[in-house]
């Protein structure tokens, strides 16, 4: 099963990309996702290269953001795709059952739609504003959540979901009440000056109710 915290990269250089993925990793985060927006191939692949080795080091799982074919080019774990991105049902015929696929989505319906074309997890958002992400989808609150939890619940759909945008530890629990499974999250790690308490106390959220 998927860890329930994903750590999404920022940094508008590779050496920003790459520190903030190390201290990350470093806190103790295990499942990263590399986006790395509006880069050439070279930089791209470049950055990809040293995350995947990186990961490896820290047995940790990841996932790169939007690029299908530099997942596939540099072997990750799997892949992240939007609304507008690549369609699910086309990547999974391209990398086959083995590799993680992600998706984005801001309504039931969305949901509905990647698991028929069999996505492992969603990203559902955005929960609240955030500057991390331009174009955002219209917001959910913690009612957004609650309601598409509720209906997915009715409809017997089974799929681990994901709470995004603008999330801080405070919200944790509130959202892990309406039946998501975990969070990605990138703002609260990248600016966090005590990345490994507050990974501590996320995942302790986390996995409150998780019986061992
Ligand atoms: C876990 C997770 N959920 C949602 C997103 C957003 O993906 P997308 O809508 O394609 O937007 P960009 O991240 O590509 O700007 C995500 N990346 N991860
Ligand atoms: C990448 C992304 N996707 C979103 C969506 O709603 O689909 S919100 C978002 C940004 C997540 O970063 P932060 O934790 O800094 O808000
Ligand atoms: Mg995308």
């Amino acid at each position: 099963m998927y860890n329930k915290l994903q750590y999404i990269s920022q940094g508008n250089t590779i050496e920003e990309q790459l520190y903030n993925i190390h201290q990350a990793l470093d806190a103790g985060c295990d499942w990263i996702q590399m986006r790395f927006k509006n880069q050439t191939e070279k930089n791209s692949f470049k950055l990809a290269e040293a995350v995947k080795l990186l990961c490896e080091e820290y047995l940790a799982a990841f996932i790169v953001n939007d690029n299908l074919h530099l997942a596939q080019q540099i072997n990750a774990d799997g892949v992240h795709l939007g609304l507008t991105d690549m369609k699910i049902d086309e990547a999974r015929a391209i990398l086959g059952t083995t590799k993680i696929i992600g998706g984005t989505a801001n309504t039931f319906e969305d949901i509905q739609n990647h698991v028929k074309n069999s996505c492992d997890y969603i990203g559902l958002g955005p929960f609240r504003f955030t500057n991390t992400k331009e174009k955002l989808s219209p917001i959910l609150g913690l009612s957004g959540y609650f309601e598409i939890l509720q209906k997915l619940k009715k409809n017997k759909i089974e799929v681990p979901v994901y709470a995004i945008g603008g999330i801080t530890l405070k919200d944790v629990s509130p959202l892990m009440e309406t039946g998501i499974f975990g969070i990605a999250v990138s703002g609260i790690i990248t600016e966090s000056t005590e990345k490994k308490i507050l990974i501590q106390q996320l995942n302790e959220k986390l996995y409150a109710n998780v019986i061992v």
